[in-house]
């Protein structure tokens, strides 16, 4: 497998590409287990994606599901900057509210305890059943951004799956996020980017010409990774 490309006209009709897929996935993962895990990006990308699930999720039994973050700002739960904030306002709704919604930590405890006590968490549950990613311009995925500290760490597909602590280049800096083995060992895995200049970005790590883009890495592993990477693209 490698990377396959879902192209749609508008961002409604993707996110609608994407939440049947991310349906799809999790239906699966039930089929065979008692419980199962969705990793979700927040950002500005994936709020028709998230109406959708609301909208499409209702045949899903949403109280054996999971919904964790694959990244976050280091912001309280209630800060307009928080992907927690959102997924709670923006998917949790509906059918969707009887998901459980498990943040990366809180602010108000030591940073190095509370991120230490997510990366066991995250080592100790079973690999996710779905992972949609966004992308920033910049090239970075979840929070994992160019030239920050720890970025080859975060992009070593050897590593132990886990969560880090990350530096964003601009406030609110202090991140947690998955590092890329976490990422990578989701059953199903998806990136979800809207717009000509992301689609630019994406098609140079492609075409690796850009080293230094952290999503680079990304498609790298995914070439080499069994069940691949599904892209899914709108201007
Ligand atoms: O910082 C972040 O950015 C990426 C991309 O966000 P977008 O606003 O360009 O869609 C996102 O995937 C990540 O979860 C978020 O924390």
């Amino acid at each position: 497998m490698s990377i396959d490309l879902h192209e749609a006209e508008g961002r409604r009709e993707l996110g609608a590409a994407v939440a049947r897929r991310v349906l799809e996935a999790l239906g699966r993962a039930l089929a065979s287990s008692a419980s199962a895990r969705a990793l979700v990006s927040g950002g500005s990308t994936p709020g028709p994606f998230f109406d959708a699930l609301v909208e499409l999720g209702s045949g899903l039994d949403w109280s054996r599901v999971e919904i964790g973050l694959v990244d976050d700002r280091w912001v309280p739960p209630d800060h307009p900057a928080s992907n927690l904030r959102l997924v709670r306002e923006r998917l949790c709704r509906g059918p969707i509210a009887e998901a459980r919604v498990r943040g990366l930590g809180a602010v108000e405890l030591d940073a190095r305890a509370s991120v230490r006590a997510a990366d066991e968490r995250a080592r100790s549950q079973p690999p996710p059943a779905v992972v949609v990613l966004g992308m920033g311009g910049d090239g970075h995925f979840a929070s994992l951004f160019p030239g920050m500290p720890g970025l080859a760490a975060a992009l070593d597909v050897d590593a132990p799956p886990g969560v880090l602590g990350a530096l964003a280049p601009s406030p609110p800096q202090a991140r947690v996020s998955h590092n890329l083995a976490a990422l990578l060992a989701a059953d199903d895995l998806i990136l979800h980017i809207t717009g000509a200049e992301k689609r630019e970005v994406f098609e140079r790590a492609r075409a690796d010409a850009e080293p230094a883009l952290p999503v680079r890495a990304l498609l790298r592993a995914a070439e080499r990774r069994e069940r691949g990477l599904a892209v899914y693209w709108a201007p």
